[in-house]
């Protein structure tokens, strides 16, 4: 029987729950294309010691520095990051999205919004490389995505959670953010099996970054809790912070509060303000147009996969097509 943790007890949960692990470190359940299965030859081990958790983690400014460790987007708020231009998609008859164009430009929090079937998740879909895109393209940091495999695409910046949370319940918070750190350092099978210093080092440094991770999304003290024991908000938090792990660009989240209660929203809306201050840039598709009204700097709305607005929170707010595409919602977005 092997380890816990080790290597052929990762692959052995992972199969037995139906959950695979991607290279870019985010999971796929048996829905997905086993194209994001952990490919031969790579390792990804997981062994926490507590004893070696840096104790400086304490110290929110330590925190913040450890989390925004090699990004420089301060320097370059405002400028674009990620364009979609011109972008159709088709599904047989139906088109989903039609012909649409929007920047998403650096350290600023854009809102992706439109009623249901409006063709949100398509244009997510798109952007992180699910969907190629019928007919114009998307850049990504001055690159088409085009062409590139969708876990390259996480290697170039862009990660996301789900709206159904994909955890590995059985292990432990830090287990799930290290497993999201190592995507970006992993050690070949030789280096893992024999243990040598660098990959040791990487271990470590491993560890305290998803410590730090775990401290910036506020469970820092449920670093050691099995994942599946975690408070419903709390497993939430975990999926963002091994989002994070993969030193994203771009943090994509796809209805981050749903099913949260309003307590729990305030402090998403908290978090979320928290990870782009960070020099984060973040993609927000939520339906709670309290939280999109009280946190996004921009917003894009959709309604039968055409743009029919961007701009400020306000502006969409009083936006004709937008009260007209929505019904009902004007009342929750200004209560
Ligand atoms: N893989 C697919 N195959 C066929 N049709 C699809 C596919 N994905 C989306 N669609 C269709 O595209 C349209 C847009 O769907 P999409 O899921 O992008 O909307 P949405 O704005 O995210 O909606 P919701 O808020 O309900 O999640 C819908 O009519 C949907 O049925």
């Amino acid at each position: 029987m092997s380890e816990p943790n080790s290597p052929d007890s990762l692959r052995a949960g992972a199969e037995s729950n139906e959950q695979f692990l991607s290279p870019d470190g985010s999971i796929s359940t048996s829905e997905d294309s086993r194209e994001q299965d952990l490919p031969d030859g790579e390792v990804i081990e997981v062994d926490v010691d507590l004893a070696s958790v840096n104790p400086d983690l304490a110290d929110a400014g330590t925190v913040a520095e450890i989390v925004a460790a090699d990004r420089e987007i301060r320097a370059e708020v405002g400028a674009p990051l990620l364009e979609m231009k011109s972008v159709t998609m088709q599904f047989g008859g139906l088109t989903a999205l039609d012909d649409v164009s929007f920047t998403i430009n650096r350290g600023e929090i854009l809102g992706l919004i439109g009623p249901n079937g409006a063709g949100k998740t398509t244009a997510f879909n798109a952007m992180t490389g699910v969907y190629r895109p019928s007919s114009g393209s998307v850049e990504f940091d001055g690159r088409a995505l085009g062409s590139i495999k969708r876990n390259e695409i996480t290697r170039r910046g862009i990660a996301r959670t789900f709206q159904n949370i994909r955890l590995f319940s059985d292990m432990t918070a830090l287990e799930n953010v290290v497993v999201g750190t190592d995507a970006r350092h992993r050690t070949s099978v030789p280096g893992a099996i024999l243990r040598l210093p660098r990959h040791r080092r990487e271990e470590k440094d491993a560890i305290d970054r998803g410590m730090a991770l775990l401290e910036f999304v506020g469970i820092g003290s449920r670093a050691t809790h099995q994942a599946r024991n975690l408070p419903y908000g709390d497993q939430r938090r975990l999926e963002i912070a091994r989002a994070l792990a993969t030193e994203p660009k771009l943090l994509c989240l796809d209805e981050p509060a749903a099913g949260f209660n309003p307590a729990e929203k305030e402090q998403l809306q908290d978090l979320i303000r928290k990870i782009r201050d960070d020099g984060f840039t973040v993609l927000l598709i939520e339906h709670d147009m309290r939280l999109v009204m009280g946190v996004t700097d921009r917003i894009v709305v959709l309604e039968f996969g055409r743009k029919i607005a961007e701009g400020l929170p306000q502006e969409i707010a009083q936006n004709p097509a937008v009260i007209a595409a929505y019904l009902g919602v004007p009342d929750d977005a200004t209560a």
